[in-house]
C-alpha cells in the first residue's frame, strides 16, 4: 500500500504526459515532405539563390582536380611555362568564387533554418493559446514550453540544416563523381562502389537514433516542467527545506537525459568508422589499380593525381552526408513531436454557420446537461437550471460536486456530452466562441495578474477602454484608493503574477478588470475565500453596489456570503439536491440547513462569517 502511494506521488502532476507528443517512430520521409512543403518551399526564391550558390561551390570544387591534373601533366611533364603563369591566378579566381558562393550559401541556409524555427514557434504559440483547456491540462505547462523552445531548436539544428547540408554536399558529391567518371570510368567505379555499401550500414542506425532523440526530448521536457514547478512553488520549497531534494531530483533527470544524449553522440560518431573504413578500402583499391595502370598501362601521373584529388575531395562531403543522415532522423523525431501538438484536434469548435451571441441581459439555462471530463466518470448528470437575468445565484455543495464545472460550461471551456446550455435563449454551441465568452466575466479564487502595469492588467481584454472607464471600474471594485497610494499609481508594475501586491489588492484589480469588461454575467469562483475580513468586506460592498442588473453566479463555501442570493443551488455529485432562498432552505431542514448549521457551530467559520454576513 505504502509503495503504491509513493509511486503515485512521484508520478503526480510532475510526471504527467499523455504521450500526445511522443508519436511512434516517425515516417521520416513524410515528415520531411511536410516540413519542406509547409515551411521551406514558400521561400523558394531564397532556396533558388542558395542552390545556385551551392552549385557554384560544387562546380568550383569539381574544377580543382582538373586544375591539378593540368598542373601535373602540362607544367611538370609538358614544361608549359605559359600555363605556369595562367594557372595560379586561375586557381585564385576559382577559389575566390568558391568562397564567395559558400558565404552566400551559408547566409541563405542560416536564414532559412532560423525562419523555419520562427514560423514553427509562432504557429505553436498560437495553437497552444487556442487549444482546448482539456488538452492543455493533459500535460504540465513546462512540457509545452519545452516543445516551443527546445524541440523546435532540434528541428532547426537537425532537420533544416541537415536538409540544406544534404543538398550542398549532395551536389558536391555529384560534381566530383561526374568529374571522376569523366577522368577514368573504371577507377571511378572502384571508388564509388563503396557508396551503396555505406548507405545500407547507415540505415540500420535509424531506429536507435530515433529512440535516443525521443527519450532526450522527453527528458528535457520533464526538466522544463520540474523547473517551472520548483520556481512557482519556491516559497513552499524553501519553507519545507526541500531545496536539496528538488535539485537532486533535477540532477537525476539531467543524468538520465545525458545518457540518452550520449546514445545520440555515439550514433553520430559511429558514422565515422563506417565512412572512413569504406573510404580507406576504396582509396587503397584505387591506388592499386591506378598504380598497376601506371606501370603496365597508359595512365599518366597527372591523370592519376587529378583523379586522386577528386577521390580525396569526395571523402569530406560523403562523410558529412553520413552524419547528416543521423541528424535528419533527429530533426524528424523532433518535428514529429511539434506536429503532434500542431495537429491536435480541437474539440471546442465553432459550427460552420456560427453567429455571434446576441447581447442580452444574461439569462442562463441548463437543459438536461450531462458532462464528464473523463469517459465513464460523470460530473454533471441530467442537470437542469434556470437562472433569470439579473439574479444572484449561489452554487453550494461539497468539494467535487461540480460547481466549477457549471462555470466551465457557461464559458464553453468544455461542451456538454448531452443537453444544452443557453444564454439569453441562444444555444451557446451555435454561437461563436468569442461572443459566448464575451458574455461573462470570470473572477477566480486565485486572481491572475500579468507582469504588466496596474492599468495594463485592468485593461486586459478591454484594450480600448478609456482612462476614465478604467478608473470607474477600479472605484467600483474598491481598488482606486490603494492604487493611487502605489508608488506610480496606475502605472505601477505589479511583477510576475502580481507578486508585488497583496492578495486582497490583486483580487480587487482582477475584479476591476471583470467590471471593465461590462459583461452581463459575472462568474465568481470563490473570489473572496482567500481574503482577510477587511478586503472581503470591501469587495462584498463593491459587489452589492456595482452589480445591480447583472447576473451573478457565485461559488461559495462559506455560506454566510450567500444569504442574500436570489437562489441558492445545492449540488451533490453533479445533481441539484435542493434549490431555493436561504430562509426557505434553512426552514426545510435538509442538506443546506445541515451545512449551514455545521458552519455556524464551528467557532472559526462563525467568526469569519460575522464580518461578511451581508454578502452576495
Ligand atoms: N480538468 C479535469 N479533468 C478531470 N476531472 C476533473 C477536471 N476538473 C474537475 N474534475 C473532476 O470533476 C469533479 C467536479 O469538479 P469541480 O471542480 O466542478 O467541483 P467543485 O464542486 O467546484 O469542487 P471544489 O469545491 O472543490 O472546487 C471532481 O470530481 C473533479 O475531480
Amino acid at each position: 500500500m505504502t509503495d503504491s502511494i509513493s509511486d503515485d506521488r512521484s508520478r503526480g502532476a510532475r510526471g504527467r504526459d499523455t504521450g500526445a507528443f511522443a508519436p511512434a517512430e516517425p515516417a521520416v520521409g513524410a515528415i520531411m515532405r511536410r516540413l519542406i512543403r509547409g515551411y521551406v518551399a514558400p521561400r523558394w526564391r531564397l532556396i533558388a539563390g542558395a542552390v545556385v550558390a551551392m552549385a557554384v561551390v560544387a562546380g568550383t570544387t569539381g574544377a580543382l582536380p582538373f586544375l591539378m591534373q593540368a598542373a601535373a601533366d602540362r607544367i611538370f611533364n609538358g614544361k608549359d611555362e605559359q600555363l605556369l603563369w595562367l594557372l595560379p591566378p586561375l586557381i585564385v579566381v576559382v577559389m575566390g568564387l568558391r568562397s564567395v558562393a559558400e558565404y552566400f550559401a551559408r547566409i541563405a541556409q542560416g536564414y532559412l533554418s532560423n525562419r523555419v524555427v520562427a514560423d514553427l514557434r509562432g504557429e505553436l504559440y498560437e495553437r497552444l493559446a487556442f487549444a482546448d483547456i482539456g488538452f492543455l491540462q493533459s500535460a504540465h505547462s513546462g512540457r509545452f514550453v519545452s516543445i516551443v523552445q527546445n524541440d523546435v531548436s532540434v528541428v532547426n539544428l537537425a532537420a533544416t540544416q541537415s536538409l540544406t547540408g544534404m543538398v550542398q554536399n549532395g551536389l558536391q558529391v555529384i560534381g566530383l563523381v561526374v568529374a571522376m567518371f569523366w577522368m577514368d570510368p573504371i577507377l571511378a567505379t572502384i571508388v564509388t562502389a563503396a557508396l551503396p555499401v555505406g548507405t545500407v550500414a547507415l540505415r540500420k542506425q535509424k531506429r536507435k537514433a530515433h529512440r535516443a532523440v525521443d527519450d532526450t526530448l522527453k527528458g528535457v521536457g520533464r526538466l522544463g516542467a520540474m523547473m517551472a514547478e520548483t520556481l512557482q512553488a519556491i516559497r513552499v520549497v524553501k519553507s519545507y527545506n526541500r531545496e536539496a531534494e528538488e535539485a537532486a531530483r533535477a540532477r537525476r533527470e539531467i543524468e538520465a537525459t545525458l545518457a540518452h544524449m550520449m546514445t545520440t553522440v555515439k550514433n553520430r560518431a559511429a558514422t565515422g568508422p563506417i565512412t572512413e573504413g569504406l573510404g580507406g578500402i576504396a582509396i587503397a583499391a584505387a591506388i592499386f589499380y591506378g598504380g598497376w595502370q601506371g606501370i603496365h598501362g597508359s595512365l599518366t601521373l597527372g591523370s592519376f593525381m587529378g583523379f586522386m584529388t577528386a577521390a580525396m575531395l569526395l571523402y569530406q562531403p560523403v562523410k558529412a552526408l553520413a552524419s547528416l543522415h543521423n541528424q535528419l532522423i533527429e530533426g524528424a523525431t523532433a518535428a514529429a513531436r511539434v506536429f503532434a501538438v500542431l495537429d491536435h484536434e480541437q474539440k471546442i469548435t465553432e459550427l460552420p454557420g456560427a453567429v455571434p451571441l446576441k447581447p442580452g441581459l444574461g439569462a442562463i439555462r441548463f437543459e438536461a446537461v450531462s458532462f464528464a471530463y473523463e469517459p465513464g466518470k460523470p460530473v454533471l448528470d441530467d442537470f437542469s437550471l434556470d437562472i433569470p437575468a439579473g439574479s444572484r445565484v449561489a452554487l453550494v455543495g461539497p468539494s467535487g460536486s461540480g460547481k466549477s464545472t457549471v462555470m466551465n460550461l457557461i464559458l464553453r471551456f468544455f461542451d456538454p456530452d448531452a443537453g444544452r446550455v443557453l444564454i439569453d435563449g441562444q444555444d451557446i454551441r451555435e454561437a461563436t466562441i468569442a461572443s459566448t465568452r464575451r458574455a461573462s466575466a470570470l473572477l477566480t479564487q486565485d486572481p491572475v495578474l500579468f507582469d504588466d502595469t496596474v492599468i495594463g492588467n485592468i485593461r486586459y481584454g478591454s484594450e480600448d477602454a478609456s482612462e476614465a472607464a478604467v478608473i470607474a471600474a477600479a472605484k467600483a471594485a474598491a481598488a482606486h484608493d490603494f492604487i493611487m497610494a502605489l508608488p506610480n499609481g496606475y502605472q505601477t508594475q505589479v511583477g510576475e503574477g502580481g507578486g508585488l501586491l497583496s492578495g486582497g489588492q490583486k483580487q480587487r484589480i482582477a475584479f476591476a478588470r471583470a467590471m471593465l469588461r461590462g459583461a452581463p454575467i459575472l462568474l465568481l469562483d470563490e473570489p473572496t475565500s482567500a481574503l482577510d475580513a477587511e478586503s472581503e468586506a470591501k469587495i462584498q460592498e463593491a459587489l452589492d453596489t456595482s452589480l445591480v442588473g447583472r447576473t451573478v453566479i457565485v461559488i461559495a463555501h462559506r455560506l454566510s456570503t450567500v444569504k442574500k442570493a436570489d437562489l441558492i443551488v445545492v449540488l451533490d455529485a453533479g445533481r441539484i439536491v435542493e434549490i431555493g432562498r436561504h430562509q426557505d432552505l434553512v426552514d426545510r431542514g435538509g442538506v443546506y440547513a445541515r451545512l449551514y448549521a455545521s458552519q455556524f457551530d464551528d467557532g472559526d467559520a462563525g467568526a469569519g462569517a460575522a464580518a461578511t454576513a451581508e454578502g452576495v
